[in-house]
């Protein structure tokens, strides 16, 4: 997705250089505490949003969330690629339910 490798390239560039006035220099100056925090309070709203608004905020708060998810993941040292690799991991198996979960089948 072209929005999320543009939005990586400017979060790695602010932890690089910094910037005066921005919101994301502020996030790594202040460190991976107060991103955990951001992160949890977004995935929260991300739950209330989901039960009791709108489509459109929940695409806001959704936004939220992907932008701190990837301030977390420069923290850390996570590329893109990284996650891509592991979802291309995973579809190559599909049909996950475990057999617990599935219905009893009546015959
Ligand atoms: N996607 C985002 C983005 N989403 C949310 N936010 C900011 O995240 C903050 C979260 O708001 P809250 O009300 O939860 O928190 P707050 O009370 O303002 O802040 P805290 O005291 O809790 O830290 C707001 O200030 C939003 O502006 C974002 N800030 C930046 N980006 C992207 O990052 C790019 C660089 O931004 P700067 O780093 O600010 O230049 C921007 O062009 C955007 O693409």
């Amino acid at each position: 997705m072209k929005e999320l490798d543009v939005l990586y390239e400017t979060v790695i560039d602010r932890k690089a250089n910094g910037e005066e006035g921005s919101y994301t220099s502020y996030l790594f100056n202040k460190g991976l505490d107060k991103i955990l925090k951001k992160v949890g309070e977004e995935c929260t709203e991300v739950v209330i949003a989901s039960l009791s608004q709108s489509k459109e905020e929940l695409v806001g708060e959704i936004g939220d969330l992907m932008y701190h998810l990837i301030v977390l993941m420069v923290e850390k040292g996570i590329t893109l690629d990284d996650v891509n690799a592991e979802l291309e991991k995973r579809s190559q198996k599909t049909h996950n339910l475990k057999a617990e979960r599935k219905p009893i089948e009546h015959l």
